[in-house]
């Protein structure tokens, strides 16, 4: 078969440990063989971001609101362990995602990937629920201050025309631990188009949460930029039949629990970071989850929901051969094959896309499958764990079948 041919190049993120690993015999295994690939390559690794200061991940992002489509492998971000099992790093780098997220500015879709052999742990869940998370600032943009001595805290802002705002944020009689995060007015109203514009797209309703009745004037501008820009977008929910509803946090926390699925639920910054888990997990397994990042001028940049699995890397390292699940992996390949295809009128490469997705779910479907996945299955269903590679191979067959 002659390869499929790409005119434009994705931007390529290398990332850390057992996604490294995947990353790599996913690109031999299912992609090199099948597709001329032509990728921009950043090595987003924790050492080379190292190397550069960084400065890899910026230009990553810039390559990114370039070229339009970008697919990213999962990252570490260090802490003060990491410092340690890593002596060479000069800095205790920020995340990149955080980085990337705030260059690129949007929304984090994140939907779980559902077979019909394994049945969300919550039993009235019929349909999947897509977490849409809002990428930019909040706790992943803010600063940090840690203090030992009584004292007191204030917040200012200086605004350009001299105007000067100022609040206590507390006095203290002893150390103390301080942070300062922000948001801007753009950047929530793209978050509450996108996520409008999501629902319209998907014809599911929109949820939204925030904690207004604490975060008065934080979260309650959240809340009064979703209100407003809903108002563009009423019209079209009617005629589609979807609702937008906003309840507090905690409130729809516990209706997720009982809904029965199929709508999207906008999340702030970090609550969409950890529902994304709780969610994704409950379906099945965090591998099993599909995340991308849609930025106002339609930027995307597709990438796994997980990290880079370090339990598993140890494993590999010892000279084990792992059963890590590299579905969310494959599909942020596709995800971006699929996208650069529809982008450049390339329908061989969308197809291609579709088909090693289906080739995914035809392997799942007989039986083979990951640890992770074969104690969810129903009981009955044949199901058998291989590892990483055995389950590629079997891809592999099943892609080749359909070619
Ligand atoms: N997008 C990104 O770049 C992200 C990066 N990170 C980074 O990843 C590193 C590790 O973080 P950690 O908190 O352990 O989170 P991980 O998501 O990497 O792993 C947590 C656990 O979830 C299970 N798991 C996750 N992915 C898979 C998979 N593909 N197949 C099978 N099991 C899986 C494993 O459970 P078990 O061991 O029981 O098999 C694993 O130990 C950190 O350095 C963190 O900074 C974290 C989140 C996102
Ligand atoms: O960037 C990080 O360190 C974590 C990212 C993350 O947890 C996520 O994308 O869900
Ligand atoms: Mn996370």
């Amino acid at each position: 078969m002659e390869k499929i041919k790409m005119t434009t190049p994705l931007v390529e993120m290398d990332g850390d440990e057992m996604t490294r690993v995947l990353w790599k015999m996913i690109k031999d295994e299912l992609i090199l063989p099948f597709v001329e690939l032509k990728t921009e390559y950043y090595d987003l690794g924790l050492l080379h971001r190292n190397e550069t200061k960084d400065q890899v991940t910026v230009e990553a992002a810039n390559a990114t609101r370039r070229l339009g489509v970008a697919v990213k492998c999962a990252t570490i971000t260090p802490n003060k362990q990491r410092m340690v099992e890593y002596p060479q790093l000069t800095e205790m780098w920020k995340s990149p995602n955080g980085t990337i997220r705030s260059i690129l500015d949007g929304t984090v879709f994140r939907t779980p990937i559902c077979i019909d052999t394994i049945h969300p742990v919550v039993k009235n869940w019929k349909k999947p629920i897509t977490i849409a998370r809002h990428a930019y600032g909040d706790v992943y943009k803010s600063v940090d201050l840690y203090t030992t001595e009584p004292g007191s805290a204030t917040l200012t802002f200086v605004g350009e025309s001299g105007e000067k705002k100022e609040l206590l944020v507390q006095k203290v009689d002893g150390p103390a631990v301080w942070q300062a995060a922000h948001n801007k007015e753009k950047s929530i109203r793209s978050f509450a188009r996108s996520c409008f514009q999501y629902a319209i797209d998907t014809k599911q309703d929109l949820w939204f949460s925030t904690k207004d009745t604490i975060a008065k004037i934080y979260d309650g501008e959240f809340k009064k930029v979703f209100e407003e820009e809903f108002e563009h977008y009423r019209a079209k929910f009617e005629e589609l039949g979807i609702t937008y509803f906003y309840t507090l946090i905690d409130d729809a926390v516990a209706r997720v629990i009982r809904s029965e699925g199929g709508f999207i639920w906008a999340c702030k910054n970090y609550d969409g970071d950890v529902m994304s888990d709780m969610v994704s997990t409950a379906f099945g397994s965090l591998a099993m989850m599909t995340s991308v990042l849609v930025s106002p001028d339609g930027t995307t940049e597709y990438e796994a929901a997980h990290g880079t699995v370090t339990k598993h890397y140890y494993r590999h390292l010892r000279g084990e051969e792992t059963s890590t699940n590299p579905m969310a992996t494959i599909f942020a390949w596709t995800g971006a094959l699929r996208k650069r295809g529809q982008l450049d009128g390339l329908t061989e490469l969308e197809q291609f896309a579709d088909k090693l997705e289906q080739a995914c779910f035809t392997t799942l479907n007989q039986g083979t499958m990951t640890k992770d996945l074969v104690g969810l299955v129903d009981e009955g269903v044949q199901a058998h764990a291989v590892t990483s590679a055995a389950f590629l191979a079997a891809v592999r067959g099943n892609l080749e079948a359909s070619l």
